[in-house]
């Protein structure tokens, strides 16, 4: 059996795509996972399906073809936390038994509130793990902790992915459309830096085979700023024109062909401003323009996470993706307009 088969329980606050796609590698790799759902109906639903998680591994393969086919299903493989805060009886919350390893992939507008449901089932030190896109959620996390009256002090790490998943229609069950890597550093405040291999959770997503590694904080610093950059061209554009991420570029071509050279550039304007960003020259125009191409064909038969929100109704991300370029613009005296229109477009 896999060497982390002996770590720890991960819990993984939002099971949507990402979270069921790295929770059923994490099982595959032999590492103890529970679901955490929003409320009692869908962990409900969730027993009754059998407590499995199904993957299509579809990345490179014509999205139509065979959808619910060949989909690989981890059969009664997954706890589900059972707390009288998500309407449970917290059976399965012993004091031996508390969160000590908490993966987070909500929506990052939907972060700490989940956090904060689920405090009370927190270890005193629990190691918490933010793989989501946009920015600003680490330091809500880090306000949240510190907030008077906590007493918990959180070992935290920030991760960012460029594989892509969607949903299936059958509950429980994805696609993975696109294979992409998975990068995680540290952020704890107030601590030495970790070396790698320093903490089993870190080496649990190392062992899920998804391409993922740790890089230091500088590294992941500028990671995270090419994935907001990647996310802002893609994710809003392919809501607005209703595409797969493959098609974000033609159809934006043909629609308006000044918008992704006009986007980039505006992005790289404003990313060149921040201060102590030193590979500048990483951040030209073309690269960023080229980041988010590249990335729409790795991932190119997905819709991207925003889509899949702007599709449904629901609320998206865009305040934490180009409502961040907007906020770094008004800081940095760049004017923003194409994130601002893309945000007004996205709200209407
Ligand atoms: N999908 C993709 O290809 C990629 C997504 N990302 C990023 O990963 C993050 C997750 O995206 P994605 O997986 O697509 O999103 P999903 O909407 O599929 O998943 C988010 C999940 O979080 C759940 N959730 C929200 N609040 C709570 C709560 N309080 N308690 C328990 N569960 C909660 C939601 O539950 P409910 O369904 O009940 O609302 C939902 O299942 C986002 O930041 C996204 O931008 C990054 C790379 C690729
Ligand atoms: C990598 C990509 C673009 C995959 O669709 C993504 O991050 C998202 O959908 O939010």
């Amino acid at each position: 059996m896999n060497k982390v088969y002996k770590t720890g329980q991960v819990h993984i606050l939002g099971a949507g795509s990402i979270g069921s796609l790295f929770g059923f590698h994490l099982r595959k790799a032999g590492v103890p996972v529970t679901l955490i759902f929003r409320n009692k109906e869908k962990s409900a639903r969730f027993k009754e399906w059998g407590s499995r998680v199904g993957i299509l591994d579809n990345y490179g393969k014509n999205q139509e073809a065979g959808e619910t086919e060949n989909i690989v299903e981890f059969e009664g493989g997954f706890g589900v936390l059972d707390a009288p805060e998500l309407g449970g009886t917290a059976s399965c919350v012993s004091e031996s038994n508390r969160i000590e390893k908490l993966l987070v992939t909500t929506k990052a507008f939907d972060a700490v509130a989940g956090i904060a449901r689920i405090y009370p089932y927190l270890s005193t030190n629990p190691e918490i793990m933010l793989l989501l896109n946009g920015m600003g959620v680490l330091e809500k996390v880090e306000t949240f902790f510190k907030n008077e009256g906590r007493e918990k002090y959180p070992r935290i790490y920030v991760g960012t992915t460029t594989h892509g998943c969607m949903p299936l229609q059958q509950e429980f069950s994805y696609s993975h459309t696109g294979f992409g890597s998975c990068h995680i550093s540290e952020y704890t405040t107030g601590h030495p830096q970790m070396e790698l291999g320093d903490s089993e959770f870190v080496a649990s997503m190392i062992s899920t085979g998804l391409n993922t590694g740790y890089v230091p904080k500088r590294t992941m610093d500028t990671l995270l700023l090419k994935k907001l950059a990647i996310n802002a061209i893609i994710n809003p554009v392919s809501a607005l024109a209703n595409c797969k991420n493959g098609l974000v570029f033609a159809k934006a071509d043909s629609v308006y062909p000044a918008l992704i050279p006009e986007l980039g550039a505006e992005i790289s304007r404003i990313i060149k401003r921040i201060p102590g960003i030193e590979t500048k020259d990483e951040f030209s125009a073309e690269n960023v323009i080229r980041y988010a191409f590249e990335t729409s064909q790795s991932t190119c038969n997905n819709d991207s996470s925003m889509k899949v929100d702007y599709d449904r109704g629901n609320r998206t991300e865009i305040d934490y993706i180009n409502g961040y370029f907007l906020k770094l613009g008004e800081e940095y005296g760049v004017d923003a307009k194409i994130n601002r229109m893309l945000c007004k477009l996205i709200k209407e």
